[in-house]
């Protein structure tokens, strides 16, 4: 059976990347995907924005939802502090089983924890199961219709503290319509939107970041 389009961005990583260099790692992926096949990495450009979020709200627990082949989840781990981790999603386990060897590889496996599921699913056992009390940081990266359904769970799961912080990719391309318009209206949330780039393509992207305000 070929392999699939993941597969082979691992390969390439492997093959050309240094093991225990995250930034190696994503460097990597950046060129196979703007030079050989293109994939929903958040990438370099928009991936200046979420390293920035990152290094201001320096979270000790962080939520990714959507961990695809890691890129991101590299992204967030290789900017956390000692002792602070990583929880990122994914319910296609042969995406998970891809991010998996991208973290071991990148050497950031003792940060991150890859939970494999349906986020509407995992949520709920974020407190019980994984013994997270709030959750300081949220990267949104999975199917777009999910943010504003999974954001509601979030809280109704108790898991925003005032001060929490969600960052949202892809507002504009493929675009979150709802989720936009839930988290701009709703004044529980301080929304701040930042113009970027769709990943390695010219066309017009934002991400929006939303400050839970308690
Ligand atoms: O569609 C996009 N992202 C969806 C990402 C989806 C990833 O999150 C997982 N997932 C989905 N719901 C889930 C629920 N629970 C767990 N994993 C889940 C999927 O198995 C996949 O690994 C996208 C598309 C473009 N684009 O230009 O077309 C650009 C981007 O940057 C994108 O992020
Ligand atoms: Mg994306």
């Amino acid at each position: 059976m070929n392999q699939s389009k993941e597969q082979r961005i691992l390969n390439f990583v492997l093959q050309n990347a240094v093991r225990g260099d995250p930034c190696s790692v994503l460097d990597a992926i950046d060129k196979y995907c703007s030079q050989k096949e293109w994939a929903m990495n958040v990438g370099s450009e928009k991936g200046v924005i979420l390293d920035k979020t990152v290094e201001e709200v320096s979270p000790s627990v962080a939520l990714e939802l959507g961990t695809y082949c890691g890129y991101s989840g590299v992204r967030i781990a290789r900017r956390l502090k000692e002792g602070a981790r990583l929880l990122t999603v994914e319910f296609n386990p042969e995406f998970a089983a891809i991010a998996k060897q991208m973290f071991e590889f990148a050497g950031v496996q003792d940060k991150v924890r890859l939970l494999e599921g349906p986020s509407q699913e995992v949520i709920p056992q974020l407190k019980k199961k994984y013994e997270v009390d709030t959750l300081d940081f949220v990267f949104l990266d999975h199917w777009k219709d999910r943010y504003a359904p999974d954001t509601i769970l979030l809280q109704e799961c108790n898991l925003l503290r005032k001060g929490s912080v969600l960052l949202a990719d892809n507002v504009i391309i493929p675009g979150a319509p709802e989720f936009l318009n839930y988290i701009r209206n709703n004044s529980h949330f301080q929304c701040t939107n930042y113009p970027s780039h769709l990943e390695y393509m010219k066309a017009g992207d934002a991400m929006e970041k939303a400050v839970f305000l308690g």
